[in-house]
């Protein structure tokens, strides 16, 4: 049953009255999304030719059979849109992304909001790789897995990073969007646009600390290999949305392993 055919009659009417008079789809849905039908938002988006196109999860059930892979929603929440996949990959694909990643690990950098430039920054101790789009078989099978699961071009797709944390290793909160106010936003959003979501995967286990943590939400997500957390830094009109505050806070035990896949508005290319 379609989510859109299951809202109350007023909302309907309310609906077909505002597409009447030329309000903008996502306009619709953002308030549709406001009180709480996500569904029907995401299927109004998706349905309508709306120019805001915008990676979506289907969370009308538990479980999402994909090509090549069945995953599961272990936890959502709605606003900001964030989940959280179980079994997204399986564990020979974390350890391959191990294996290859760990002889080209560096310290990992943060852009430095003033210029655009990439800095190594106390904020983010780890060390870490980027891979190209496709780079080595097992990235570009996850990368398909990535845009069935979210509905997302892999062109608009910035390309994989392995970050491995070590005892005290953290990322401190911060924002994945670029900030329209920041003077680098010009610049960094000139090849593909804002980042729009976020896509996190947990490559090991960890016996204590790593998890990622949402200062302005109250809950953090903890490390557990094959996991994936996904989240919307943008809401359904394309606005920065600062609940998304997040923070890898520091490996207390054992070392963590994350793969990140930041989606663009447009092709990354
Ligand atoms: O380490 C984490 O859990 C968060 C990583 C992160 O925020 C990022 O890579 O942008
Ligand atoms: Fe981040």
């Amino acid at each position: 049953m379609s989510a859109l055919m299951e809202l109350e009659k007023t909302w309907q009417d309310w609906l077909k009255h505002n597409l009447a008079r030329g309000v903008p789809s996502n306009k619709l849905a953002a308030s549709l999304f406001e009180k709480g039908w996500i569904d029907a938002a995401y299927e109004l988006i998706h349905k309508s030719n709306s120019n805001l196109q915008i990676p979506y999860i289907d969370i009308s059930h538990n479980h999402i059979k994909l090509m090549d892979r069945e995953v599961s929603l272990a936890f959502t929440c709605h606003k900001p849109f964030i989940a959280v996949i179980n079994n997204f990959l399986s564990p020979e694909e974390c350890q391959a992304l191990i294996d290859d990643a760990d002889s080209k690990l560096k310290a990992s950098r943060v852009v430095n909001p003033e210029d655009g430039t990439f800095v190594e920054h106390h904020a983010r101790t780890s060390t870490s790789t980027g891979y190209q789009r496709g780079e080595i078989p097992v990235i570009k099978n996850i990368e398909n897995r990535i845009s069935e699961l979210v509905h997302w071009p892999v062109e608009n797709g910035e390309g994989l990073q392995v970050l491995r944390y070590e005892d005290g290793g953290e990322y401190r909160p911060h924002f994945d969007f670029f900030d329209p106010a920041k003077k680098s936003s010009s610049v960094v959003t000139k090849k593909g646009g804002q980042r729009l979501g976020t896509f996190l995967m947990y490559l090991s286990d960890v016996d204590a600390g790593g998890s990622t943590r949402f200062p302005n939400l109250n809950f953090e997500v903890r490390p557990k290999m094959g996991t994936a957390l996904y989240f919307a830094n943008t809401d359904l009109n394309g606005q920065i949305d600062k609940l998304t505050l997040h923070a890898g806070t520091p490996v207390t035990e054992g070392v963590k392993y994350l793969a990140t896949k930041w989606l663009r508005e447009k092709p990354y290319v």
